[in-house]
């Protein structure tokens, strides 16, 4: 079914079989491809050895010893004979079952098999729902290809695209995500994927899912029909739209624990306890006192929720290192969390759904789900990060009694077993009272509190899954309390919308009306209600102004532009999606910064009267109000860019209702567009209706000729454009005379140390030398490959540092509490 090999390149130069280094490879890679051809031979049942560390017909060569082959698991013993053979593959197998080797393995060796050259182009194409994901596969490639020479390339976004650019001409294998494979599809003209063999889609069901489903139908019309698709997820899509997007044909469905009792590993014990929402924090709390010693991940619904579980938690020091990881920080910071938590032995991640699927992290013990998962398939993955690979693991479920009925009837539904246990009351501590003086003391903690607050509020509406989720039977001002909060921001939720809908907005979109404005209204009404108020209560209610303002100055900067402010509540990288919506027209009287714009431009009129001093002042020195003309509503000039608005604005009002269109003759007279005939010619030329009709009907027909030629015009100059920006492009990377192969053994590029060595590192590549000779390699690009394999080599000695100050303090706290 893959298309007859390209045959573009029937004169490359050949490759010298003189040189021992590639000798050397291609033994190992016959020894491979034998191992494989016996599977393919074999009855899926029976087991072999592991590819987990290839190549495995000479362990003295690659430093293993018997010991290292264990046998196949049972997704890889099952597809890879079926994807060796071309076939397309549904996969679906538990966690932590082997299913990355179950892809990696063929798209490998179907590549090897077709003698695939850097020339042919783009072979196989992995896409990862996630950037660890990503990055985490990747590490897996280059680990069993490793004697292999093809090139291989991350593209998981985030840094330079010209950097990526540059490189991804020449690669044979991507491990990608989605947006920004589809980006250089459409703007890297290097990018060539006519040839493509092979698409793998890792946690199918996830990017096959709404959030991607523009980006994956984009990706797949760039994409060649006739190729080879293997999907592979522990929670299958089987559903014929999704296959029938994607071009399946007649897949093989490899469903290896179909027929379990559970959907879940066996090693994997399951509980869950009911916890009243108020009780959450206090129980989480308990549970990492009494874990100490253990790895967990604690799930939670949205970023600002761990944000503040985070920064609150860590104030307490419960004596064992703590981290989070969410979205919005910088992938730098990500990629540098997921490490640390690879390599503790002790320590609690608080994460959000980003770490849900497919990784890989060693020895977790604990799985604690403090807020329940949108639904049964998301439970399966998130207890997936522990009991991997026959290794055994436990996972907690906390419950609010609105929740637990229909939770459990979604659980039971996807086979998945778990019982009820209680916590030890004695055991159980309040952390209430210290959160409250906590948030007391630091504005920054109660305002991320109140942002906790409301995602989590907010992320219970748009849930759609309303018999689990009822927003209604939650202790919701319990529930501020207990984060340390005076009361419960109020908040405004958009009536009538599908809450479906809702889920799939961008989450800037989705927040960005509300968020602020919610809670500060909320605020300014319990103040209006309330009677007597005390110190404290004013202390508690004053709205963070200093919070605010900080955050949005950095917004706007001098030049009006919008920067990255990067700055979390201890300098973290993530932001606050709402504040990126900070900049606008403030409409007067609205809330300078909370309120959502007005259009309503009498009643801004009437609220404009109202903007005083104290209103500029928040907005800080720079803000002038200006009028532009009596009719027009004054504008607020609050940055740079604002002002450069309004001054080509007056001077469009300036030159307004001055303009004529006058159309020069051959005797150079001008006359205007319609002028006014002789009143005698034209009674000559018929009644003044039919006349009418066929001046209409000359003109339309006119326009559409015009039309026509425009848009032919317009499609010719696009294409002059592309054409010479790819030509510029093949140009610049001629003249480079290098080669961008990959996958060298040496000097496949880890992505984890060449972010941290010159964090500049998105497509991670290396090179090998099997089709090129190596006296054919012009120097200039040598010396610099071979800087970088220093580099990364240099940073790769560098132990990494597992615990930062503050934890070290917090385990240092807790040993002597
Ligand atoms: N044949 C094998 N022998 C020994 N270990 C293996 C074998 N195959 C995979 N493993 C190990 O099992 C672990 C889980 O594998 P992998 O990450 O591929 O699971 P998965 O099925 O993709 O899980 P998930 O559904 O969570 O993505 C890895 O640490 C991997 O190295």
């Amino acid at each position: 079914m893959a298309p007859a090999k390209d045959t573009r390149h029937a004169n490359k130069p050949k490759k010298s079989i003189e040189n021992p280094r590639i000798l050397k490879r291609k033994r190992n890679e016959t020894e491979l491809s034998t191992i494989i051809q016996r599977v393919e031979e074999l009855d899926p049942k029976i087991r072999l050895e592991s590819f987990s560390e290839l190549p495995l017909s000479d362990p003295t060569s690659s430093g293993l010893t018997a010991s290292h082959f264990k046998s196949l698991t049972d997704i890889q013993s099952r597809s890879i004979p079926y994807a060796l053979k071309g076939r397309d593959i549904l996969g679906a197998a538990k966690t932590g079952s082997g299913k990355t080797l179950a892809f990696l393995v063929p798209v490998l060796e179907n590549l090897y098999r077709k003698k695939w050259t850097e020339y042919d182009g783009l072979g196989a194409i992995v896409l990862s729902p996630t950037r660890e994901l990503a990055i985490q596969i990747f590490e897996v490639l280059r680990k069993v290809g490793r004697y292999h020479t093809f090139s291989a390339g991350l593209v998981i976004g985030g840094k330079s695209l010209k950097e990526e650019q540059e490189r991804l001409g020449r690669m044979n294998i991507l491990v990608c995500t989605p947006g920004r494979m589809l980006q250089h599809l459409d703007q890297t003209a290097e990018l060539d994927v006519y040839n493509l063999q092979m698409l793998v889609l890792d946690e199918a069901d996830r990017i096959m899912d709404m959030g991607f489903q523009q980006t994956v139908d984009a990706i797949i019309e760039h994409l060649p029909k006739t190729r080879q698709t293997m999907l592979f997820s522990a929670t299958q899509t089987k559903k014929v739209s999704d296959l029938a997007r994607l071009s399946l044909q007649d897949p093989e469905y490899v469903a290896v624990h179909e027929t379990a009792a559970s959907a879940t590993p066996s090693t994997l014990q399951q509980h869950y306890i009911i916890t009243p929402l108020p009780e959450k924090l206090d129980t989480l709390y308990s549970f990492i006192r009494s874990n100490l010693k253990s790895k967990t991940i604690v799930f939670m619904s949205s970023g600002k929720q761990v944000r503040f579980v985070y920064e609150s938690l860590r104030h307490l020091q419960p004596g064992i290192p703590l981290l989070h990881l969410h979205g919005r920080q910088k992938q730098g910071g990500r990629l540098d969390i997921t490490t640390r938590f690879a390599q503790s032995k002790h320590a609690v991640l608080f994460s959000t759904d980003v770490a849900a699927r497919g990784l890989d992290f060693p020895a977790v013990d604990w799985v604690i789900q403090l807020d329940c998962p949108e639904d049964a398939d998301t439970y399966i993955h998130r207890v997936g990060r522990t009991a991997r690979y026959e290794r055994n693991g436990r996972a907690v479920l906390f419950l609010d009694p609105s929740e637990e009925e229909g939770m459990l009837k979604r659980l039971e539904q996807k086979k998945v077993p778990i019982e009820r246990i209680n916590v030890k009351a004695k055991k159980q501590q309040s952390i209430k009272d210290q959160l409250q003086n906590m948030c007391f003391k630091d504005p920054e903690l109660k305002y991320l509190g109140q942002k906790a607050f409301i995602s989590y509020v907010k992320s219970i509406h748009v849930q759609k899954d309303k018999e689990v989720f009822k927003v209604k039977d939650l202790a919701l001002d319990a529930f501020a309390s207990s984060l340390g909060l005076p009361g419960a921001p109020r908040i405004k939720f958009i009536k009538g919308e599908d809450s479906k809908l809702q889920k799939n907005q961008p989450r800037a979109l989705r927040y960005m009306s509300s968020d602020d404005s919610d809670q500060e209204e909320g605020e300014k009404k319990t103040k209006k209600k309330d009677g007597v108020r005390t110190k404290y209560d004013r202390m508690f209610e004053r709205r963070n102004q200093d919070v605010l303002a900080d955050h949005y100055s950095k917004l706007i900067n001098d030049d009006g532009t919008m920067v990255d402010q990067g700055n979390g509540i201890n300098g973290d990288a993530d932001e606050d999606e709402e504040f990126l919506s900070v900049k606008r027209r403030f409409a007067a009287g609205d809330d300078a910064l909370g309120d959502s714009d007005s259009d309503d431009s009498s009643s801004s009129h009437d609220k404009q009267k109202s903007f005083n001093d104290g209103d500029k002042a928040k907005l800080g020195k720079k803000v002038k109000v200006v009028k532009i003309s009596d009719a027009a509503e004054p504008l607020i000039i609050d940055s740079k860019r604002r002002e450069k608005l309004l001054q080509s604005k007056k001077k469009l009002l300036k030159y307004k209702g001055h303009s004529t269109k006058l159309i020069y003759d051959d005797d150079g007279v001008p006359h205007e567009a319609y002028e006014l005939q002789d009143e005698g010619k034209f009674r000559a030329d018929g009644d003044a209706q039919t006349q009418r009709a066929k001046f209409l009907e000359t003109e339309a027909e006119r326009n559409r000729v015009a039309d026509i030629e425009d848009k032919e015009l317009e499609k010719q100059k696009k294409r002059e454009k592309k054409e010479k920006r790819k030509a510029k492009e093949r140009a610049l990377a001629e003249g480079e005379n290098g080669v961008a192969v990959l996958a060298g053994e040496e000097e496949f590029v880890d992505p984890f140390q060449s972010d941290r060595s010159d964090g500049d590192e998105e497509v991670s590549a290396s090179r090998g030398k099997k089709h090129v000779p190596e006296e054919e390699e012009d120097a200039p690009r040598q010396s610099k490959r071979s800087k970088k394999s220093h580099k990364v080599e240099s940073s790769a000695k560098e132990p990494l540092e597992v615990n930062t100050l503050e934890d070290l303090e917090a385990l240092a706290t807790g040993l002597l509490a």
